[in-house]
């Protein structure tokens, strides 16, 4: 059995119920990650933990130094990434507070550092990507939903914008016209730099807002707060079924 990761995002800087076995600051060649991976028991199973915005939360999403996250989890012997990301609701049925398991990415960012493959090779490389998160982490975390009890959206493209400002109202509406169904600023380069590394990759993302234009409201980090406290305490129910399975 290969050793299952999750990366918190905003709202998750620690993992609940985690009994810390110990911390470790691991070097890499492209400088320091996020933050210490946390290697400990969650309900009885071995997990290492990563802040991907650091703890305390300081890192905002484009300057997350990705390929140090991605490259510390795989020296520690990880094949199992849960990467846990909040986002803005595009599609109706992405209601804030809930929880989606997105299938597809579009990406928007730009100017992140995003391959392992650029210096010193022989051959160029080029990864499949077809399908950016892995079927078999997918399925496992609906069959954890459902055993939990908790309804969770079972699809959804997620579109990856640069941040750290959220978007416009016509930056939405476009995404939505490419098919986007969440916004958020995380899950690239993140998915891929996992998938050129061999690790398994899928996604919960915890709805935390309606879209720029989605509402008359202006987006506030009140009721982002509000909202992921509401998502996280499903999330936890439904990472205790996962890494049980
Ligand atoms: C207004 S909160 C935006 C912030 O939250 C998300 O972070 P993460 O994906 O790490 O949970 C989003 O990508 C932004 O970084
Ligand atoms: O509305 C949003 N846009 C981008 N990222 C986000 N993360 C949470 N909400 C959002």
């Amino acid at each position: 059995m290969t050793l299952i990761a999750i990366i918190g995002g905003t709202g998750l800087t620690r993992l609940p119920d985690l009994t810390i076995v110990r911390r470790e600051r691991v070097a890499t060649p492209y400088g320091d990650p996020s933050s210490e991976l946390v290697f400990g028991q969650f309900h009885q199973q071995d997990l290492v933990f990563l802040a991907r915005h650091g703890n305390p939360h300081a890192i905002p999403p484009h300057k997350i130094n990705f390929r140090a996250n991605i490259w510390a989890l795989k020296e520690a012997g990880v094949g199992s990434i849960l990467a846990v990301a909040a986002v803005g609701g595009i599609r109706a049925d992405m209601v804030p507070g809930k929880i989606a398991v997105p299938h597809q990415i579009i990406d928007y960012t730009y100017g992140r550092p995003h391959t392992f493959f650029e210096t010193d090779l022989e051959l160029v490389t080029h990864v499949d990507f077809t399908h950016p998160y892995s079927a078999r982490l997918r399925k496992k975390v609906l069959t954890a939903a459902h055993v939990a009890g908790i309804s969770v959206v079972d699809d959804g493209v997620y579109g990856c914008t640069q941040g750290p400002r959220l978007e416009t109202a016509a930056e939405i509406s476009r995404m939505e016209r490419d098919g986007c169904d969440l916004v958020g600023m995380t899950g690239m380069p993140e998915a891929a730099l996992a998938r050129e590394i061999g690790i398994d990759y899928a996604c919960c993302a915890v709805i935390a807002n309606w879209a720029a234009g989605k509402t008359a409201a202006e987006i506030t980090m009140t009721e982002i707060e509000a909202n992921l406290a509401a998502g996280m305490a499903d999330l936890t129910a439904v990472l205790r079924h996962f890494v049980q399975a």
